[in-house]
């Protein structure tokens, strides 16, 4: 057993000593979000986008019309891969047509999830122009997940300039229209072959793109939400702050019990000292506006305290929350907030909205939630879809997205 867990090459080990001073160094209780990825090796983790190889497809895939696009289904021509070992880091980023990978059935992706993602968004603006929002922020959480689970980092700057160039090549897939986008999905993946339980000596990062359609095609639906009470998704310590796969298999099935009673989605717990504090979504964080008791308008959302996913779009809800709702009276807060707290504003009518915020959707407003028996109001009337600050959100943000507010989060590809 000490055997297998014992490094493969002394680059291994220093890479696994690197990892434990990162876990050994976190401070406090609740503080247990890992290091960014640069203690690592630089010369393991740069990248020569310069050497970029491409090779264009020959048969080039026919666009499939907008009403027909869906999430996840279909795919551009090219992908864009980088294959990693432990004794030369990274070799030439290749983009070549979208193809199969191949690999042995004993590699250790498939038997330890050896496996971390991202998702992001490139936009087209009124001016033809290919736009990603916020890259920065997806590259720096994947080389935080990746050094989680032993897979190599990577030069961020390096990695956004060869995905730029790789959606470059893809935009006759993004539609011109409003509310379209192209979905990109950079991964990484363990590739040793090996059924041996230790830090994998090669991986291999590939990016693919799907072009999606408007989350909202006929304008907001409002979702409800069952608080899960039986399982947990993530605990401190944990990894719930970390984009890996392994993360997500396992909330299948309370999202399919969820579905069974009629709701949309299940809204994850974490149950300490007695109390049920609000953690995120499937694949959303949280935010609730309430009128706190001092009678002061309150947008608050679970902190990051290594229980949830650092959301791009939580991020930049708060900086716009904070520049824009403040000097309109509101107090933004990221602090734990209980179940209770939210059925006590329900029941005094101090719940104002509540939303949930990704890249898939931005916003999606909440109507209800359902938690032990009883049905929380989220104070949409009825006759409405979303709350005043979702929809203007959903507005900030888009502006911003399809560069027509000229923004630094919007980066022309
Ligand atoms: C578990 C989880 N929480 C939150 C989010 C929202 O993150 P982002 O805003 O970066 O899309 C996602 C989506 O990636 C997710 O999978």
């Amino acid at each position: 057993m000490l055997q297998s867990l014992l490094p493969r090459s002394s680059t291994a080990a220093s890479r696994s000593a690197r990892a434990l001073r990162c876990l050994n160094a976190q401070p406090a209780r609740r503080n247990y979000a890992l290091q960014a990825a640069d203690a690592s090796d630089p010369k393991l983790s740069s990248i020569d986008a310069s050497q970029l190889e491409i090779t264009k497809t020959t048969t080039p895939r026919d666009l499939l019309p907008n009403d027909q696009l869906v999430f996840g289904r279909t795919f551009t021509d090219h992908m864009l891969s980088l294959e990693w070992t432990a004794s030369e880091g990274w070799l030439k980023p290749r983009i070549t047509p979208y193809q199969n990978l191949s690999l042995d059935p004993a590699t250790c992706v498939f038997h330890y999830a050896f496996e971390a993602f991202e998702g992001m968004k490139a936009y087209k603006d009124k001016d033809g122009n290919v736009r990603l929002f916020r890259p920065d922020m997806n590259m720096a959480r994947l080389n935080r997940s990746t050094a989680r689970i032993a897979l190599p980092t990577f030069d961020s700057e390096a990695m956004i300039d060869l995905i730029k160039k790789f959606v470059d090549m893809e935009r006759r897939f993004i539609p011109s229209q409003r509310g379209y986008s192209l979905y990109v999905r950079p991964n990484m993946i363990g590739t040793q072959k090996t059924l041996g339980v230790g830090p994998p000596g090669s991986a291999l990062f590939y990016t693919i793109a799907c072009p999606v359609g408007p989350y909202y095609p006929t304008g907001f639906k409002a979702v409800s939400l069952e608080a899960t009470t039986y399982a947990v998704r993530a605990w401190p310590g944990g990894v719930g702050n970390s984009k890996l796969g392994a993360n997500y298999a396992p909330c299948i099935v309370p999202q399919m019990q969820a579905a069974t009673r009629g709701f949309h989605q299940n809204l994850w717990l974490f149950e300490e000292g007695g109390e049920e504090y609000v953690t995120e979504v499937g694949t959303m964080n949280l935010f609730a506006a309430i009128r706190n008791k001092d009678g002061q308008k309150e947008l608050l959302t679970a902190p990051l305290d290594g229980t949830i996913l650092a959301g791009v779009t939580r991020d930049s809800i708060l900086a716009l929350a904070r520049e824009r709702l403040v000097p309109e009276g509101w107090k933004i807060t990221e602090r734990r907030y209980t179940m209770k707290e939210l059925d006590e504003a329900a029941q005094e009518g101090r719940m104002l909205e509540v939303f949930g915020s990704g890249t898939a959707a931005v916003v999606s407003p909440v109507r209800k939630i359902g938690w032990r028996g009883k049905m929380l109001d989220c104070g949409l009337p009825d006759n409405k879809e979303a709350g005043p600050i979702a929809t203007r959100m959903l507005d900030w943000m888009m502006a911003i997205q399809y560069g027509d507010e000229p923004h630094p989060w919007s980066v022309k590809v």
